[in-house]
């Protein structure tokens, strides 16, 4: 009996999927753009639980055509631009059963889709797939519409105004780093150092918390004696992030998993340490109300959320705009965007910098020439930043976001009507019909040729896929920076929806960068001279090539050891 009702509900099952299938293709084949037949729609539950198996295959069979791999969430790390070199188009489509996704690399439809309008006269609105985010209540990334406007109103100002903050603390962390640096021999920890130093530049600047930065062997020391620590449940969180996808954290601490109940307990402490965060701010709120005087300290983005909530006593607000929960859901995607993204660059921006020494030279160059005989400490962001901005240091980030970007899609929907797209390169623009969900490609945009071929170069000498910062520099004579082609560079996004930490991004690069290679070079370890420099470097370029997305892209295995020396400063006249 059991047998044939599971038969007939898979019968059904089989039925629906088909039939399903049939009516998505019915609507993609007339439209002319190439598509592909893929099972199974990267859903969560599919991400957490059929990939590693795809993945599993792919490896052990070597499978190398490309349906196997577009059947992986992260194919455009490998492929780049060659899949869509092989097809001969800059869009074209997998068609699952529930979904038709167009794959983005042409920057006209990127433009369109990212900062174009519906038919509401709203932006297009994100995929479902990232509502996950939303483990601790509705946030700027979850929200469309008025309400997304509402969360922006709240919390770009106050992020535009941090920027000199984010100097200061960028090179205090960062002097931290190197008093440790200085002594220690080779290390291999820079992704979690430069999370720990970014950590606390948005805990500072966001929430004014001090965190100040240890190593990571004095952090695993602490974490194991401190009872409560911020650093430790939210590395916690990211390592086994995927768990507080599929189930609530209560339910988590349940789970016969290690993994599983350490990721349901870090998920409860983390929200209780951004309560007390909350009712801190809001003590110190109401007393400013008491007193009606001036606020007696800077606004943070706290602050600045917690006043548009009206939730303090004594507050006049007449329309809230943020509620509780969006209150800590933003507080946790502005840490976790606010700190990943950035110490991840600046991680990748060191293994080239190891790989490519004559740019090294280059920047500390820049910085000697720009700073003179002042220390760092004795710059800011008002007197300083704007000379870094069309140099080295700026090229230097451009480059490494170019080749890798911190997200490798971004995710949007067409909405309920069809809409008509403009293609580039004088094609004829496409009308999709509704359902359509759209992932834009910065890594597929950033490689492709048409854009990036230079003037009076071939492909080959234009060295798209290798690491040349130059290519950004301003012409001889000028002070701007190279413009791509609007659409092809997208790494922060673009439009009203783009990222709103960009500015402090870049300043926050900038200032570790003047920190740590005003004082130090990188170099990269040789085991007691078991490694040669050709070998580390194509260690790390093998690793790179197998980057995968976790939370942001990064290495999946060990990225080759490096070592920090002290460095004679140029002496400028
Ligand atoms: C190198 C560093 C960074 C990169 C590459 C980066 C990249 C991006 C991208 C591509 C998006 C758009 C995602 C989408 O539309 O689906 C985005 C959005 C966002 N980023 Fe960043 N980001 C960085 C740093 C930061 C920082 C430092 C903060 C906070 C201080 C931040 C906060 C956000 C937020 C809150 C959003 C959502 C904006 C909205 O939907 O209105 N990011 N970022």
């Amino acid at each position: 009996m059991l047998a044939l009702l599971f038969l007939t509900s898979a019968l059904l099952f089989m039925g629906y999927t088909c039939y399903s299938l049939h009516t998505l293709l019915s609507k993609i084949r007339p439209l002319g753009i190439p598509y592909f037949i893929v099972p199974f729609y990267p859903s969560l539950l599919s991400r957490v639980f059929l990939l590693p198996f795809v993945r599993f295959l792919i490896k052990a069979f070597g499978l190398t055509h490309h349906w196997f791999f577009l059947m992986t969430f992260d194919w455009q790390v490998r492929q780049r631009y060659e899949i869509y070199r092989l097809i001969g188009s800059d869009i074209f489509f997998t068609v699952t059963p529930w979904k038709a996704i167009l794959h983005v690399a042409d920057p006209d439809m990127a433009v369109e889709v990212l900062a174009g309008k519906g038919k509401d006269g709203e932006l297009y609105p994100k995929s479902k797939i990232i509502s996950s985010i939303a483990l601790f209540g509705e946030n700027l990334v979850t929200v469309e519409g008025a309400v997304w406007r509402g969360h922006r109103k709240v919390t770009g100002p106050v992020i535009g105004k941090s920027l000199s903050v984010v100097w200061e603390e960028s090179l205090a962390q960062t002097e931290k780093m190197i008093q440790y640096y200085d002594k220690s021999e080779a290390i291999n920890t820079s992704y979690r150092d430069f999370r720990r130093a970014t950590l606390g530049v948005i805990a500072h600047a966001g929430f004014s918390k001090v965190m100040e930065w240890v190593p990571l062997t004095t952090a695993i020391a602490n974490e194991e004696t401190g009872e409560r620590s911020y650093q430790k449940y939210l590395n916690i969180l990211f390592e086994n992030y995927k768990w507080t996808l599929i189930a609530p954290s209560w339910l988590l601490e349940m789970l016969p998993f290690k993994a599983a109940q350490d990721a349901g307990r870090a998920v409860n402490h983390f929200r209780s340490f951004t309560n007390e965060w909350f009712e801190e701010k809001k003590a110190k709120i109401e007393l400013d109300n008491k007193t009606a005087l001036k606020p007696s300290s800077r606004e943070d983005l706290m602050e600045s959320m917690v006043r548009s909530s009206g939730l303090d006593k004594g507050s006049t607000l007449e329309t809230p705009l943020l509620s509780k929960s969006e209150i800590i859901g933003n507080s946790y995607i502005f840490v976790l965007a606010g700190h990943e993204s950035t110490a991840h660059t600046i991680a990748h921006a060191i293994y080239f910098l190891a790989m490519y020494p004559e740019y090294q030279v280059k920047l500390q160059n820049e910085i000697d020439s720009i700073l003179g005989d002042r220390e760092h400490n004795q710059t800011s962001y008002d007197t300083h930043y704007d000379a870094f901005s069309s140099g080295w240091i700026a090229a230097t980030m451009l480059e490494t976001l170019r080749l890798i970007p911190a997200t490798s899609v971004i995710f949007r929907e067409i909405g309920p009507t069809p809409r008509t797209f403009p293609l580039s390169g004088g094609q004829r623009p496409v009308t999709l019909p509704p359902g359509v969900e759209f992932w834009v490609q910065p890594i597929g945009l950033a490689r492709n040729p048409k854009y990036w071929t230079q003037p009076g170069k071939t492909e080959a000498e234009s060295a798209i896929s290798e690491f040349r910062p130059e290519r950004w520099l301003p012409k001889p004579g000028g002070n701007t920076m190279f413009k791509p082609y609007n659409g092809s560079y997208i790494p922060f996004s673009i439009g009203a929806r783009g990222c709103i930490g960009k500015k402090f991004a870049q300043v926050e690069f900038t200032a570790i960068m003047v920190g740590l290679f005003r004082e130090m070079s990188v170099e990269f370890d040789s085991c007691g001279g078991r490694k040669t420099f050709d070998e580390a470097r194509q260690e790390c370029l093998a690793e790179m090539e197998k980057f995968v997305m976790k939370l942001t892209l990064r290495s999946s295995g060990e990225m080759p050891g490096i070592k920090w020396v002290k460095r004679k400063r140029q002496v400028v006249t």
